[in-house]
């Protein structure tokens, strides 16, 4: 038996084949989003990315009942910078349609988080609307990874490149990822600590790397402990799904 990223990737190679069995649009949206990359670079506090995130792998259920459009017009009008759309159905009970709606409804990018790897999962996320697109290191080899890479950038989508150890961060920065993600979850064992990104961010010396810390920030104080290790953003899921007092739950994590 695999790791849950081991099933996920199984279960993402099946999708990619009935993917590939339907005609794919080769478009996307309209809208004239300012790129994330920009509003990390010109903001000097902590940019937050508010997650969509039904259920999870650790958590199972977290908010079933939520629609992503009021969900997201919330995070917008509490000062999110961005708005990442779990799309993932077997494991986070997200879909591309959420994506789709989020997108119509703020005017921020969207962040298709799903397991990728493939180019047809990048045509579909571009056609439903999302300007960004996470690659996961530890999901694929490096050339992989780069095709892919490449692929998104000339199709005109931003990269939130996401890894987990000093491997992982040699190969985002020699395909020269400019948005690195550190995913203080280890997806072996779920535990998450904030210092994978005080360890990792640390030794990103490239000021023009924009770093987002991922998973496991609740509190105010979390938020600080990343920042002073040099975030520009947090990925923050959970937290936002759970809360009944969003604005105020968001508010705390912009410092
Ligand atoms: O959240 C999980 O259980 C999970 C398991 C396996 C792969 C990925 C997983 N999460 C995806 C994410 O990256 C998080 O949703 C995101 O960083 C927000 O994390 P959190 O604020 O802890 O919900």
């Amino acid at each position: 038996m695999g790791t849950i990223l081991d099933r996920i990737l199984d279960q993402k190679r099946k999708e990619v084949e009935l993917l590939k069995s339907q005609p794919v649009i080769k478009s996307g949206s309209t809208k004239n989003i300012t790129p994330l990359y920009d509003t990390l670079r010109q903001s000097n506090q902590l940019s937050v990315i508010a997650e969509i995130k039904r259920a999870s792998p650790s958590k199972g259920d977290i908010n079933v009942g939520m629609e992503p459009p009021e969900q997201a017009k919330l995070y917008e009008q509490s000062g999110a910078k961005a708005i990442s759309v779990l799309t993932d159905q077997p494991f986070f009970k997200g879909t591309i349609e959420d994506l789709k709606q989020v997108r119509e409804t703020v005017q921020l990018p969207v962040l298709c988080k799903d397991f990728i790897i493939d180019q047809v999962q990048i045509d579909r996320a571009k056609q439903a609307g999302a300007n960004v697109i996470l690659l996961i290191a530890a999901a694929l080899p490096e050339e992989q990874l780069k095709a892919l890479n490449d692929y998104a950038i000339s199709s005109g989508l931003e990269v939130l490149f996401e890894v987990h150890n000093e491997v992982e961060l040699k190969a985002a920065e020699s395909l020269g990822a400019k948005i690195i993600g550190i995913n203080n979850r280890d997806l072996k064992t779920f535990k998450t600590d904030l210092a994978v990104t005080e360890r990792l961010a640390s030794q990103i010396q490239n000021p023009d790397v924009m770093v987002i810390s991922e998973s496991g920030i609740k509190t105010n104080e979390d938020a600080k402990r990343v920042f002073q290790a040099g975030a520009n953003g947090i990925l923050v899921g959970e937290t936002l799904m759970k809360s009944n007092n969003v604005p105020d739950a968001l508010q705390q994590l912009i410092v």
